[in-house]
């Protein structure tokens, strides 16, 4: 699953230089796997834009976003107050079981995110620790387009950045959501839809 370099896996390389850890699994999906679950995730989940309060105003954004889990759990995001909804299927089984056993974390939820090109992208975040704990793990499978996903130290601004491929997965871990921010940017290079599973957990 993760590339052998020298006798370190690529998943054992932080790319954080401190406060939290992202690892990086590379190619988690073979190519074949990673084309058919885009396919079915783009086609058949009924993608609808996520909201946010921006300057006190309620607004749709153009990336479009679902959240699916084993509970209705509610989650305070964006200013928003959201309800998970019920799994769609056997759909997503195969991608949390291989997020599950790369991150070894159970995951009992999902976020999913469609950006249908480069003209959207997510603005500068971190995940809740209100929800998820401060030391929350959270598991994220790439699909589609390359993109670029960058980390700004909430302090530092110190910045890193790395791109994202179809079938690459990725880890953040330990202190990352306290003490880093992170984005998905925008760009006018891509034209093509991309899809990100964010694996998370809300029970205790
Ligand atoms: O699309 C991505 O890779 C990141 C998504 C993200 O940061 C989130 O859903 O909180
Ligand atoms: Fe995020």
């Amino acid at each position: 699953m993760s590339l052998d370099l020298f006798g370190t896996t690529l998943a054992e390389f932080n790319l954080l230089p401190c406060d939290g850890i992202v690892n990086d699994f590379g190619l988690a999906l073979a190519p074949p796997d990673s084309d058919a679950l885009y396919e079915r995730l783009l086609h058949g989940l009924p993608w609808r834009p996520d909201v946010a309060v921006v300057n006190g105003i309620v607004t749709e954004t153009a990336r479009r976003a679902l959240w699916y889990a084993d509970a209705p759990f509610r989650y305070r995001h964006s200013g928003i107050d959201r309800v998970a909804e019920p799994w769609p299927g056997d759909m997503l089984d195969d991608a949390r079981r291989l997020a599950e056993e790369l991150a070894q974390t159970r995951f009992d939820s999902c976020v999913l995110n469609l950006y249908r090109d480069g003209t959207e992208g997510m603005a500068w975040h971190s995940d809740s620790e209100a929800a998820h704990g401060p030391h929350t793990t959270i598991a994220s499978l790439s699909l589609g387009a390359t993109r670029k996903f960058a980390f700004l130290h909430k302090r530092t601004r110190e910045r890193r950045d790395m791109m994202l491929r179809h079938g690459q997965l990725i880890v953040m871990r330990g202190e990352t959501q306290r003490h880093w921010l992170h984005a998905v940017a925008k760009t006018a290079a891509v034209s093509t839809p991309r899809i990100s599973l964010t694996f998370r957990r809300f029970a205790g």
